[in-house]
């Protein structure tokens, strides 16, 4: 019985010749990122203090201050302070601050490479399985026990395979993509499990949308998403000047406790509905909705490519009047590429309000963007009550490119006909 893509990257961190799901295996780390939220400042640079251990590898440590910068408050300022100081006392050469979200810093620098083993105190970890490694966010008392050790215990995941045939109609996106496998899926259908994309529609991908759909993994309970490396990932990585890691692909035999087969040129583009990611709906269902404001950002949908559609829909249109567009790019990184492609003039152009790279909005870390009874479509990851600021307002999950529609309308809109000719 063969092996699928997850457990041939366990098998190989575990130096095992064979893994099964259910299995506890011990494997080597080779990323481990913290973030200011939940990084060394919950416990772990005391508890190492306390404990006079070492990092184990400081090269292997990645620290990312990104919820707090810009600080909110002085608290914010002072854990990111800290932050920077502990990651220089302990000497982690890879600190980051201000530089936008966490996943998107690891994704952009190629810190995450194929065959990897990646943990990160933050849900959305699972983005790194973008590029075919093992990636997974853990909790501050394991990454204790990773900066110590370098090894992690797991169990190990048994696969879902979701395989997305045909090809993406123009104006629909990996977003929809993600937004339909995880209202298919639920928020918990995949606890503990792997979700690895497959097909003709996920191969063709570039790899700014294949982070969005691994990054949304966790949104399904999922341990890991994960999508085979291929010639795609090796250009990405090329043009970074980087090996291109240990590329694994799932036996022709390999078990999935589960397939779902899905036609993307049947996709149109979806939204997922307040409060929960799994309430997702094809947008003409809820189309005609009034929205207060439009949030394009976050390490799920603020990269470049995402930024171009944005501008190509807004391009010598107007956003609706009483109706706020914030675009906070993915990182500085995004933000550079945009400035310098004339994405980000379009948009200030439309009348869009360009943030600074920052998790802030997202997570309503800068205290929130949105007031009770306020209602947002956003092209994040999460809609849950007091998201981004009042338990009284309400999130719509969408695609960049049905944000920017919808800014335009003062409704929610179908991007698709934005594109036509
Ligand atoms: C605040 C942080 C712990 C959280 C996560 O782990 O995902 C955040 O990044 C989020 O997106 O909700
Ligand atoms: S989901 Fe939002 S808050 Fe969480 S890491 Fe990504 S950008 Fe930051």
């Amino acid at each position: 019985m063969g092996m699928t893509l997850t457990e041939k990257i366990l098998a190989a961190a575990a130096g095992k010749e064979k893994v099964t799901p259910g299995e506890i295996v011990s494997v080597k780390v080779d990323v481990a990122m913290m973030d200011d939220i939940l990084g060394p400042r919950i416990e772990i640079a005391e508890r190492l203090e306390e404990l006079g251990a070492k990092i184990w590898d400081p090269e292997k440590v990645v620290v990312i201050s990104d919820h707090y910068t810009p600080p909110a408050t002085i608290r914010q300022a002072d854990i990111v302070k800290f932050t920077r100081e502990w990651a220089r006392s302990c000497g982690i050469r890879r600190y980051h601050e201000y530089e936008g979200a966490c996943h998107q810093i690891l994704a952009e620098k190629g810190y995450i490479r194929p065959g990897m083993i990646a943990v990160g105190t933050d849900s959305h970890t699972c983005m790194g399985g973008a590029v075919g490694a093992f990636a997974t966010g853990i909790g501050s008392t394991d990454m204790l026990g990773v900066l110590v050790t370098g090894e992690i215990w797991l169990k190990v995941p048994a696969s879902i395979k979701v395989f997305w045939v045909g090809k993406l109609g123009p104006g629909v996106m990996a977003k929809d993509i993600i937004l339909k496998t995880c209202g298919i899926i639920g928020h918990a259908g995949a606890t503990y499990r792997a979700v690895e994309f497959v097909g003709p529609a996920i191969k063709e991908l570039p790899m700014d949308e294949r982070w969005c759909i691994a990054n949304m993994a966790v949104e399904m309970g999922a341990k890991n998403g994960i999508i085979e490396a291929d010639a795609i990932t090796d250009a990405f990585l090329e043009a970074l000047g980087l090996d291109k890691g240990k590329h694994f692909s799932s036996d022709p035999d390999a078990v999935y406790v589960r397939e779902i087969s899905l036609d993307a040129s049947q996709l149109e583009p979806q939204v997922a509905c307040p409060p929960a990611v799994d309430k997702v709906c094809p947008v003409n269902e809820v189309a005609g909705e009034k929205i207060n404001q439009a949030y394009v950002g976050s390490c799920t949908g603020g990269r470049i490519n995402d930024l171009m559609m944005v501008a190509r829909i807004l391009r010598g249109r107007k956003v609706a009047k009483d109706t706020r567009l914030l675009v906070s790019p993915a990182s500085r990184e995004v933000y550079q590429r945009a400035l310098k492609a004339g994405f980000l003039e379009t948009i200030a152009d439309a009348g869009g309000v360009i943030l600074a790279p920052t998790c802030g909005a997202c997570v309503g870390a800068h205290s929130g963007l949105l007031a009770g009874g306020e209602r947002c479509i956003s092209s994040t990851n999460r809609n849950f009550v007091g998201r981004m600021g009042s338990p009284q307002a309400e999130i719509y999950l969408a695609s960049p490119a049905t944000v920017a529609a919808s800014a335009l309308e003062g409704r929610i809109a179908d991007p698709r006909p934005y594109l036509e000719g």
